[in-house]
């Protein structure tokens, strides 16, 4: 009798897997063309399209739950009955989930159309986020200049979407209740299907602090330096604009006045991509060697046809944010980005290729495995194939390096520069979603969103506004995630177990052998190596077939996430700041803040 039963549900699931990659690829195709020309048209279509699948969506759950797929024996099948049991929005009443879709496309466009005026030049006013504003920040050493932008950009981006953000949390938790789950952040922890998750990423920032704080004191120290004693303090918080960045979440443009030793060639692969003439399809193409190279699949011909890699200059109003697009019929998967010939865009450029690369490996899944093992290995892949290229050796190779040195003082340069990026980042990674956690649980209520939102940036990542914030102003909309419903615990994992994977691709590729100094994990460069490749590979066409233990296992042989890969990595930069950090005498970590912003 069960085993009847087993059998109508297998035949059952493989034609409900059908019918969802179609209703997928519709759905995906209606984003696409939404996000990428934000007209009233093609808003109404995605909502029409959203509403009608959502209806589908729920026919087709009434079915799944009249099977007794609890008491299966096929573990495998019951994982894919488990996942389609998972409603998702589409659980909300027709009038609740119309509500919570046009929240979040009223942030999501409000972010991609605000612009703020030139700091000069106050009669030009159309400097969007990409490219204006951020190049802005990557380029501008005025401290006032800075600071204008600052508050122009979180002005413009975040205080107009505290209504809708409010709206999208109370419809969104809804829709958990009706999931099963007391609030969304119960719903997005349980995608790393692990009941402590929440201790397990607790865990990885008390492992990584000490090596933040130590970057953090070196680096307030010479901003200090630059700008002043009165502008940057000795002990304090450092002024989140000085930074390099509007989110002040990666700090590779400070890298410039602040290297450990000066006096060593720099390594300014911007002006070396622009002195080779390197276009945003080279860049592509560049990247997409890279995968060949470790034997793993060049993009499709859809590939190339339908991205969108540069900025359309016909005066539309799209997302630039970088993303990368399955459209579940194995052959159609496409990047937009608005590219400029920097070095960020060509890491940038290798991220999204690891999205796609993922996609490609895993399209024969069925279509509910078609996604991570979880969120945070999305986010790792590309970043692991970029590791290795912005290694000085394989930048030599790709001749965007004159030769130099490989003495020490080189190498903790090196070092230095990937830990602006890479160490910097895990606190702000952490932070997006600890704020969210709190705001869907309740503990943040909207009176207090802007105030419990510096409390974290101030306790974990020691950054502070540049100005008085008030709850007239919600700066964290003015982050892409927060504006567009993206998790973002995704990007902290996948900043920890991205050096879990290059650790063992390295091994693999004869590039590192732990413990031996003469190979340094830092110079470690996987280019060509097939057996990497085919281990990552194996990895990949898992998708979410299994729970990510078993992922990690299958490349590391470990089934922990833990911060060992970082702290090898950057072992050698680690003693060289506190050493440092000591000679000066520099405080290390941060007495509270004296800006007002509760
Ligand atoms: C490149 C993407 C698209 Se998935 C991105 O959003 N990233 C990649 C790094 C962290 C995060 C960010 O920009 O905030
Ligand atoms: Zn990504």
């Amino acid at each position: 009798e069960r085993a009847a039963e087993e059998a109508a549900g297998r035949e059952y699931m493989r034609n409900l897997d059908e019918l969802m990659a179609k209703a997928n690829n519709k759905k995906t195709i209606a984003s696409w063309n939404y996000e990428s020309n934000l007209t009233t048209y093609n808003e109404e279509q995605l909502l029409k399209i959203s509403l009608e699948l959502a209806e589908d969506q729920k026919e087709y759950w009434k079915e799944t739950m009249s099977y007794l797929w609890h008491e299966f024996e096929d573990e495998d099948l019951k994982r894919m009955f488990q996942k389609y049991s998972q409603l998702g929005t589409a659980a909300l009443p027709e009038d609740l989930n119309e509500r919570l879709i046009m929240a979040i496309n009223n942030m999501q466009s409000n972010y991609a159309k605000a612009t703020i005026c030139d700091y000069k030049d106050r009669t030009k006013c159309d400097l969007h986020v990409e490219p204006d504003v951020t190049e802005i920040f990557a380029n501008s050493n005025d401290a006032e200049e800075l600071k204008y932008a600052w508050v122009e950009w979180h002005k413009a981006a975040g205080a107009p979407s505290k209504g809708n953000f409010t709206e999208y949390v109370q419809m969104d938790n809804e829709a958990a209740k009706l999931n099963g789950y007391d609030s969304v952040a119960e719903w997005w922890l349980g995608e790393y299907e692990e009941e402590d998750s929440e201790d397990q990423f607790a865990a990885l920032w008390a492992q990584i602090k000490p090596l933040y704080e130590q970057i953090h004191a070196y680096v307030r120290r010479h901003l200090r330096l630059k700008y002043g004693e009165d502008v940057v303090s000795a002990r304090g918080p450092i002024p989140a604009h000085l930074l390099g960045n509007i989110w002040a979440q990666t700090w590779n443009n400070v890298e410039k006045f602040t290297r450990p030793f000066p006096d060593k060639s720099d390594i300014d692969v911007t002006a070396a991509l622009i002195a080779q003439n390197f276009t945003a399809l080279k860049m592509f193409k560049t990247a997409e060697e890279f995968f060949t190279s470790l034997n793993l699949q060049p993009m499709t011909d859809t590939f190339w046809e339908k991205s969108i890699i540069e900025k359309p200059d016909d005066g539309r109003e799209m997302v630039c944010h970088a993303s990368a697009w399955d459209f579940y019929d194995g052959e159609d998967f496409r990047i937009r980005q608005c590219t400029t010939i920097t070095d960020a865009f060509f890491k940038t450029t290798h991220h999204e290729m690891g999205h796609i690369q993922y996609y490609q490996q895993y399209k024969d899944q069925p279509v509910v495995y078609r996604a991570g093992a979880n969120p945070g290995f999305h986010e790792a892949v590309g970043d692991v194939i970029a590791l290795s290229v912005a290694t000085p050796k394989h930048l030599r190779v790709m001749g965007l390096l004159e030769d130099g040195p490989d003495d020490l003082e080189s190498n903790i340069n090196q070092l230095y520069k990937m830990g602006l990026d890479k160490i910097v980042f895990l606190p702000f990674g952490y932070i997006l979603d600890l704020f969210r956690y709190g705001v869907f649980r309740g503990t943040t209520t909207p009176n207090e969103y802007n105030c419990h939102f510096w409390q974290l940036r101030e306790s974990l990542q020691g950054v502070e506004p540049p100005v008085p914030r008030t709850e007239e102003d919600f700066d964290p909309a003015a982050k892409y995630h927060i504006s567009a419903d993206v998790e973002y615990m995704r990007y902290y994992i996948s900043y920890i177990i991205q050096f879990q994977f290059h650790r063992t691709l390295c091994q693999l590729a004869g590039e590192y052998t732990p413990g031996d100094s003469s190979n340094l994990l830092s110079n470690c460069d996987i280019y060509r190596s097939t057996a990497a490749g085919d281990a990552l590979g194996k990895m990949l066409q898992m998708g979410s077939s299994r729970p990510w233990p078993d992922a990690m296992e299958a490349i590391t042989g470990q089934r922990k996430m833990d911060a060992s890969g970082v702290l090898e990595y950057f072992a050698p930069l680690y003693d060289w700041l506190k050493a440092e950090n000591e000679r000066n005498n520099e405080f290390v970590g941060w007495e509270p803040s004296t800006v007002q912003y509760c």
